[in-house]
């Protein structure tokens, strides 16, 4: 709803009044309606100043209204009827002004902004567009390349570049409301046609069909499939080449398009679904809402190899203090010549003071003696890890947390080793640690719900989306990518290329196919894996029974390509070919080929066509099924933890939501169907036999992934 009052004797005060946001639900906006029309015709009120409650002013249209049908008066007219008012109307920014909420202000005649105070238009990155006018206002205000910019990339800015770029008219550092009153006072009775942003032209700019040609081309790259992006551009298109009304028209059928998309739906899952991950709870009960996090002042990190560096970045840029510790001296120096080198390059880009006091570099464990929390980053080695835990329980104050960044190792195994394993975690970053946005947080079944709670904590401190998952092989991310490479490579095996694996599934949306990022990470990363686990065998023998092993089907091409020693980018081979060592261009590998051709011929394998169909069936459903899998064993509490990792950690198109939600998409029937179909064809490959929840669910109708949860615990309690 909105509060109106009348201040200074003729200021009209509307107060936006929807927690936590002020989103523009459809009472909010019938609340401007009622109030606005008050004011303009009250005769006692000269201005009208419009802000939010608690210090945000809008948070933009109600996200959760787009799944439903829309009541309440439309955005459009309500904020063209504050533009054409005949009194001044003030926005007074304080907090966000996002999407509708930057759009209602742009209605208003004059924008007075706090100056800690966001703007910006969003929209994009859920999938629309600013489709109450503001594709045609902004560019008109601030000119086509910023406009551009802005709603392209959806990126907020401060009130201080608002200010530049001619978004806001003042900023303050007081308060905002009496700041605009007085602004409001100011301006009653001044001419409003010049602040009627709908009815300028566009600013001119030379040469505009290669500036949008220059636009698209980049947006395209990026877009990686997302459609919004390119509609943005088309609608921006639209405000600098027709009159306003048409240009309305464009943006309104631009917006009908992307707003009953796939995309659209896919992006708001992601939205919710990343807040979502933040409500975690555990088998055992524990919940976020009940388990109290420790407070976290100083830190360690233990072993400064690449993780542990990344590590101790992120740790120092929220502002902790952090022990970094490396036994080895030569090995301390390197790392902290790289740490401050990563800590300063940081702080340039943010235009913050870099936090280089913030890490004190020992030799000696014993210098973490008064942390209240450790993150080891020694080598995956469980007996290394053990001896340094084991020191740890010897060296630190009770009470300290004990983190291990492991991606593959048994996190119960590590906590059963100590005298606390109530204070042991898993916290899995992903390199770069200091850059990648994903964080599993894995507790085992003595991690207390205040460790796990603690951990979450400073992953969102540390800006990571954080996902509480149980402790198993590979946890969730590692354990479903494990079926979609092994089909990938079964697929080589079949008559595929990796050439042709990577353009489907990149197709598709993600940044790189699967054997470009083994390129990438390096090949001998699994190679250890399979040795670790007996599953390599000298490259010699050939046939069926060859390629199967431990009673499954297996693929041993990986070993073979390691055992010529191609690693991926690092040695200049691997399944692409790379001009030197390090380099990053991949290119097509003639003596790859043949090397297929001839373990083809060695295995009495007949290669056949393969298409891009079948590619993203058998990779993505075998994901998908080990997901099922994931969730029946309660080891993620929900499809969103499944998504957000996969999506911020994993590169899936986060237009496409995840692969839960892109199962949920296809129908759950289907990608059991083409499970069955599959697993007839290869009877010894276990990933593609469906998942019993999969089948359950199915079973029990499909229902949609909002309504999973229940469909599981039901499921389950018949069991
Ligand atoms: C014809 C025209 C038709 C449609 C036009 C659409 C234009 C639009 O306006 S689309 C929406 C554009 N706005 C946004 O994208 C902003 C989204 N929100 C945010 O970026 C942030 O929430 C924030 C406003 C910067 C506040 O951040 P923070 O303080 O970190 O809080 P959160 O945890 O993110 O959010 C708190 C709580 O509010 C819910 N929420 C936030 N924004 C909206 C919204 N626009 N609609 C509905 N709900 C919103 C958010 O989900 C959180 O609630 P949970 O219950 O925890 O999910």
């Amino acid at each position: 709803m909105a509060e109106y009052n009348r201040v200074s004797e003729c200021v009209g005060l509307i107060t936006l009044r929807n927690p936590p946001v002020n989103a523009l639900s459809a009472a909010v906006r019938q609340g401007i309606v009622d109030t606005v029309q008050r004011a303009l015709s009250d005769p006692n009120v000269k201005s009208v100043v419009i802000c939010g409650q608690n210090g945000i002013f809008c948070g933009g249209a109600d996200i959760k209204e787009f799944g439903s049908n829309m009541t309440g008066p439309p955005l459009i007219p309500m904020i063209h009827a504050i533009e054409s008012a005949n009194k001044p109307v003030v926005a007074a920014i304080e907090g966000s002004a996002l999407g509708g909420g930057l759009e209602l202000a742009l209605g208003c005649h004059y924008r007075i902004a706090h100056s800690k105070a966001r703007l910006g238009l969003p929209e994009v990155s859920l999938g629309l567009l600013p489709a109450a006018g503001g594709s045609q206002r902004l560019p008109r205000l601030i000119g086509v390349p910023a406009a551009l910019n802005l709603i392209t990339t959806g990126r907020h800015v401060t009130a201080a570049e608002a200010l530049q770029l001619g978004i806001v008219d003042q900023v303050t550092d007081h308060n905002t409301v009496d700041a605009a009153v007085k602004f409001a006072l100011s301006v009653a009775g001044r001419s409003l046609d010049p602040r009627r942003i709908s009815t300028h032209p566009c600013p001119q700019q030379p040469d505009l069909d290669a500036l949008f040609e220059e636009v698209m081309q980049k947006v395209r790259q990026s877009a990686r499939g997302a459609i919004a992006p390119i509609a943005c551009v088309q609608a921006v298109r639209a405000a600098a080449t027709l009159p306003y009304a048409q240009g309305m028209e464009r943006e309104r059928e631009l917006m009908a398009t992307l707003f009953t998309s796939g995309q659209a739906r896919a992006l708001q899952y992601c939205f919710f679904a990343e807040r979502a991950v933040g409500r975690w709870r555990m088998p055992s009960g524990a919940r976020w809402d009940t388990s109290k996090p420790r407070p976290v002042h100083k830190a360690a990190v233990i072993g400064l190899g690449t993780m542990g560096r990344g590590i101790t970045v992120a740790l120092a840029q929220t502002g902790l203090s952090v022990i970094a510790v490396e036994t080895q001296e030569k090995q301390l120096m390197e790392a902290k010549q790289a740490i401050s080198g990563m800590l300063e390059r940081g702080a340039k880009r943010r235009g913050v003071a870099p936090a280089l006091d913030g890490v004190i570099y020992s030799q000696n464990i014993q210098a973490v003696a008064d942390v209240d929390l450790v993150i080891e980053a020694v080598f995956e080695d469980i007996a290394l890890k053990t001896k340094v835990f084991q020191q740890l329980s010897a060296v630190c104050k009770p009470g300290t947390l004990l983190c291990t960044n492991t991606s593959a190792l048994d996190v119960d195994q590590l906590a059963s080793e100590t005298p606390n394993p109530e204070l042991v975690v898993g916290m899995h970053f992903f390199a770069p640690a200091h850059v990648m946005k994903l964080l599993e947080v894995v507790y085992g079944p003595r991690s207390s719900p205040q460790a796990v709670a603690t951990a979450m904590q400073l992953g969102k401190k540390m800006g990571k989306a954080s996902v509480a998952v149980g402790n198993c092989r590979g946890f969730v991310g590692n354990r479903m990518l494990k079926p979609y490479i092994e089909e990938a490579f079964f697929l080589l095996e079949e008559g595929a290329t990796p050439e042709l694996v990577d353009q489907a599934l990149e197709e598709f949306g993600f940044p790189m196919g699967v054997f470009r990022m083994s390129d990438l990470s390096g090949l001998d990363v699994g190679w250890r894996v399979r040795k670790g686990d007996g599953l390599v065998e000298p490259g010699t023998a050939s046939g069926r029974s060859a390629r199967i092993r431990q009673g499954r089907r297996y693929s041993p091409l990986g070993d073979l390509l390691c055992e010529e020693g191609r690693f991926g980018q690092k040695t200049g081979r691997g399944w692409y070919q790379y001009d030197k060592p390090g380099s990053r261009v991949a290119r097509s590998d003639p003596w790859l080929h043949s090397f297929l051709g001839a373990y083809r011929a060695q295995h009495g394998l007949v290669a056949r066509r393969i298409d891009h169909q079948e590619v993203l069936e058998r990779c993505l459903y075998a994901l998908i099924n080990e997901g099922f899998h994931i969730l029946d064993d309660g080891i993620a509490a929900g499809p969103e933890d499944i998504d957000v990792i996969y999506v911020s950690g994993y590169g899936w198109p986060r237009h496409r939501g995840g692969p839960m939600f892109y199962a949920n998409m296809v129908g759950l029937a289907k990608v059991l169907e083409r499970l069955e179909h599959y697993q007839q064809l290869h009877p010894e490959v276990p990933h593609l036999q469906p998942s019993s929840l999969l089948r359950r669910l199915v079973a029990s109708g499909s229902p949609p992934i909002h309504k999973w949860g229940e469909a599981i615990k039901k499921l389950h309690s018949q069991l």
